[in-house]
């Protein structure tokens, strides 16, 4: 696995003549590297972007080494990436197990590889029993979950989780967290709850204002915050984007 996962260079995005995103570059390695912006920051928009489900207005996407804009590589690059959205909206008559299997099998899997990649991804994510169970009648919390295994079940060199913790319990967001911990490779995460990314960052990047702003670890954003800040790493966030500077 090359060491950077994922090269994004030169990244630009408009809707609507509104620019999102001029000229960002970005390299992701191996870890797990929490992405931080307000409420339409653009990091939805990147992530679709990093996964190929948004082709940028200009820019270049290199997963593994590979290009996606590049129709040749772009099936075989994307075979080394999943997204964990932010909603998720399966048929809700199809169980966790359909699900998880037909992702499989639609990121290139194998099809008699699919219902044993399905079982271990669901025991993986604490769903084994809850396999049969149609997507409908899961709790919020256990259809994240469902959310995670899709993107975990091909093993992936990197993830991309959209606010994977928002919406759950205090006991669910636990068990969120322990899995993302448990993950491995190279992991990208948005989050709004700055508990979420001390608990689970090695890197934080900060979107702001349609670049990257700030490039670091938890610690070094917590020093941009005021002396005597009680929440530090909130305090170093809000001072980066008041800022608009790294
Ligand atoms: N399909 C679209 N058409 C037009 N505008 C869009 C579209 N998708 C996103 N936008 C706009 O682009 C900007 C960035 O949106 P995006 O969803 O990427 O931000 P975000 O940082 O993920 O926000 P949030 O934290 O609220 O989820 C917002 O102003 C949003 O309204």
């Amino acid at each position: 696995m090359p060491e950077n996962v994922l090269t994004l260079s030169g990244i630009s995005h408009s809707y609507r003549r509104r620019p999102v995103l001029a000229g960002l570059d970005l390299d992701v390695g191996p870890g797990i590297t929490a992405l931080l912006g307000v409420n339409g920051a653009g990091k939805s928009t990147l992530f679709r972007i990093a996964a190929g489900a948004l082709r940028p207005d200009q820019g270049e996407v290199r997963i593994s080494g590979s290009a996606i804009n590049s129709r040749r590589e772009r099936g075989r690059a994307l075979r080394h990436l999943a997204l964990m959205p932010q909603s998720s909206s399966f048929p809700g008559n199809l169980t966790a197990r359909e699900i998880v299997r037909y992702v499989a099998w639609m990121r290139g899997a194998k099809s008699r590889d699919c219902r044993d990649l399905a079982e271990a991804a669901l025991h993986r994510v604490g769903l084994a029993e809850e396999a049969d169970t149609p997507f409908r009648r899961l709790s919020g919390g256990m259809r994240r979950r469902v959310a995670l295994a899709q993107a975990v079940s091909t093993s992936p060199d990197l993830l991309l989780l959209d606010e994977p913790c928002t919406g759950l319990d205090p006991a669910q967001r636990h068990t969120m967290v322990d899995l993302v911990r448990g993950l491995g490779g190279a992991v990208v995460l948005s989050s709004h709850v700055m508990e979420d990314v001390r608990d689970l960052a090695d890197r934080v990047i900060v979107l702001h204002d349609r670049l990257i702003r700030f490039d670091g670890s938890v610690a070094d954003l917590e020093a941009r915050a005021p002396r005597g800040s009680s929440r530090a790493a909130e305090a170093g966030f809000l001072g980066v984007i008041q800022t608009g500077s790294s």
